[in-house]
């Protein structure tokens, strides 16, 4: 079976900024599949390329097995897209807004309502549907927008930063709603930058850096390649620099420890760097107790997706954005990217 989304060495430059410079990724059919990066990183454009909205430079992409450059109007027919801002006319209904949508995609005539109704009540916006768009909420107009992009059944359902701007309990539904439409067999492409997010939801990820993928796998898979886990230990509140080199040496001897740093900043607690055991807490408690020193807290945790973008890039993600939202002239791509 073809995958649901290829796309193979995408190039996209405007001007002299190389948007994407190279983008490879494949989307198994049926999956939640996550394009993490941070703000200018080239998601939004690899999507555009794919929605066929933009045209590439040179690459390939595909969608269901067909190409999206040489059939756009085919490929369009198996993709659901949500825009990271839609522009809703407020002075219409929900319905209505969906009614046009459905003339839009040339939906037959005869399916329009019944669909419409059974979306509405999908995305639970009944009690809704008649209102004028304009009075909804944020989490109500991203749901509206979701019912738009699903309304033909696409096969793939790409969204660019569904949750951005949603406070935690309309970001939560979007969240279980994508999980639902994942159980029911359509492939979720999305992008965001929002580590936690891709992390709980997507079953594999793509990190993009400046235009390029630069780490591709399951959240777990890139984790583990980041090396052990972190563990943060305190031997008291405040222990006098003796002590903690004192420990450092005990615990450098352990064999699951890989690396142990004193943090001068936090009270002369340690960081830690070990093998990913179960165990590991226990062994270095039992260690510390055996030469009388005590426990006043210590805490366990798996590397984040953050550490692996900080290991494939030296900066960590909001380093990284910050240091690109300086450098854009937004007011002039959103002018180009309407046309
Ligand atoms: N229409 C445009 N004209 C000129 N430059 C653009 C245009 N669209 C994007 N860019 C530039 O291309 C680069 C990638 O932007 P893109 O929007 O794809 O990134 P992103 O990862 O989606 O970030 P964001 O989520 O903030 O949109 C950025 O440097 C951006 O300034």
């Amino acid at each position: 079976m073809a995958p649901a989304v290829l796309i193979e060495q995408l190039q996209k430059r405007y001007g002299a900024i190389e948007a994407v410079k190279d983008v490879s990724l494949q989307v198994e059919s049926g999956e939640i599949f996550g394009l993490l990066g941070p703000n200018g990183a080239g998601k939004t454009t690899t999507l555009r390329c794919l929605c066929t909205l933009t045209e590439p430079d040179s690459g390939r992409i595909e969608v269901s097995g067909v190409s999206a450059i040489e059939h756009p109007r085919l490929a369009r027919q198996h993709l659901g897209y949500v825009a990271q801002e839609v522009a809703l006319d407020k002075v219409l209904t929900g319905r209505e807004l969906l009614e046009l949508q459905a003339a839009l995609y040339h939906l037959p005539r005869q399916t329009i309502k019944p669909r419409i109704v059974e979306i509405l009540t999908l995305l639970g916006l009944d009690e809704w549907a008649d209102k004028k768009s304009g009075t909804y909420s944020g989490g109500l107009k991203k749901r509206l927008d979701l019912a738009a992009g699903l309304l033909h059944q696409p096969d793939v359902l790409i969204l660019d930063e569904p949750t951005v701007g949603l406070d935690i309990e309309s970001r939560v539904a979007v969240w279980n709603f994508l999980r639902e439409l994942r159980s029911q067999g359509t492939t979720v492409l999305i992008t965001s930058h929002y580590l936690e997010e891709v992390d709980a939801l997507a079953d594999r990820v793509a990190i993009i850096d400046r235009g390029i993928v630069i780490a591709a796998g399951t959240p777990s898979e890139l984790k583990d390649q980041v090396g052990g886990d972190r563990v943060t230990l305190r031997i008291r509140e405040f222990s006098p620099v003796e002590e903690a080199e004192q420990a450092k040496v005990l615990l450098e001897a352990l064999p699951l420890v890989q690396e142990v740093i004193i943090n001068r900043a936090q009270g002369n607690s340690l960081n830690l760097v070990v093998a990913p055991q179960s165990e590991a807490l226990i062994t270095i408690q039992n260690a510390l107790q055996q030469a009388g020193l005590p426990t006043f807290g210590i805490a366990q945790a798996r590397p984040s997706l953050d550490d692996v973008y900080l290991n494939a890039t030296g900066r960590t993600l909001l380093d990284a954005e910050i240091a690109a939202a300086g450098s854009r002239d937004l007011k002039a791509e959103k002018k180009q990217n309407m046309r």
